[in-house]
């Protein structure tokens, strides 16, 4: 039994997703997961804005087996701060399928930054979105962006689309890889040809060591229809998006689940069909290769890419 009370509402992880039909590509990596404690184990953050159910690392290592992916990227949730023991203990125990995304704090000495670095850990995220952390000090994150730039590892920024205008001179100063969570959540109800989407696009194209997560149709939906009951055409109103920035930058672009979904209000997508969403967004064979394999093995795994 948990000791941890989960948010009034939480809706938990789907249970039991079906086979996708969509066949990944060999080696594919679901670049945007998480795990949540388990809280007994590895307890949430005394900060966290939420508390989840828990989602452990067999659970995330049954799933990527399940949908036939075959490594994952963890990123670390904001339920757990800065205490990044339950992603390091998820990589570590992954036989090297897993590598991971931390958050850290200015304190953090380079003994620390290297225990992740052989854990696993290859980039760092600063999140923006006020509704899951608490302002932290630009001086306070580019110190630590020139601390992990270092080490190789990127950064990785989550963001709501109406804040990229604010936020852009501390993000085009960056100066490692940046990547974007989910788009940059975009309001899609705006459609694809709005200020504010163009604005993202420009970010992507006038800064070229940005790349963005095509990830989250279903956080950033808003007609659906559902990923659930065998819907083979989801998310309607984010795929143009998506296709959009993976025609745009092909060699820019990754794709996660986000298991197990945090925060989602009206349904949860059933993961399967949620990987049948892809073939709307990158249609091609080619597309589909640099999407799920390619690009991430070169950002995560690049000592396994030749040339
Ligand atoms: O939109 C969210 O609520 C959300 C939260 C988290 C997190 O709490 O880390 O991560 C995500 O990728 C998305």
């Amino acid at each position: 039994m948990t000791s941890f009370t989960k948010t009034p509402g939480w809706l938990d992880w789907y249970a039991n997703p079906s086979k996708p039909r969509f066949k990944l590509p060999v080696g594919s990596v679901d670049a945007h997961c998480h795990v949540f404690g388990p809280g007994d184990e590895f307890p949430f953050a005394p900060e966290r804005k939420y508390t989840p159910c828990d989602a452990s690392k067999a659970q995330l290592f049954a799933l990527r087996d399940h949908l036939g992916f075959a490594r994952n990227v963890i990123v670390q949730a904001t339920c757990h701060g800065a205490d990044n023991r339950a992603m390091v203990d998820a990589c570590k125990a992954s036989g090297g399928k897993a590598r991971g995304v931390a958050t850290v704090r200015r304190d953090i000495s380079d003994a620390q930054l290297q225990e992740l670095h052989d854990a696993g850990v290859r980039g760092v995220r600063f999140n923006f979105v006020k509704r899951l952390v608490d302002f932290t000090p630009k001086d306070e994150l580019m110190e630590i962006a020139g601390r992990i730039a270092k080490l190789g590892w990127h950064v990785v920024i989550y963001f709501e689309a109406v804040d990229l205008p604010e936020l852009w001179d501390f993000f085009t100063s960056l100066p490692t890889t940046v990547v974007v969570d989910h788009m940059g959540r975009p309001d899609v109800t705006k459609g694809v040809n709005s200020e504010e989407f163009a604005l993202f696009l420009k970010f992507m194209r006038e800064h070229p060591n940005v790349w963005s997560k095509v990830s989250c149709p279903e956080r950033l939906s808003v007609t659906g229809p559902e990923a659930l009951n065998g819907e083979q055409n989801a998310y309607q109103d984010v795929a143009p998006f998506a296709r959009h920035v993976v025609e745009q930058f092909p060699d820019r672009v990754l794709w996660g689940t986000d298991w197990p979904h945090p925060n989602l209000k009206n349904h949860m997508p059933d993961d399967g069909l949620l990987v049948d969403f892809i073939e709307h967004i990158a249609p091609t064979p080619e597309l589909q290769r640099k999407l799920l394999v390619d690009n991430p093995m070169r950002l995560y795994w690049p000592e396994e890419v030749r040339g």
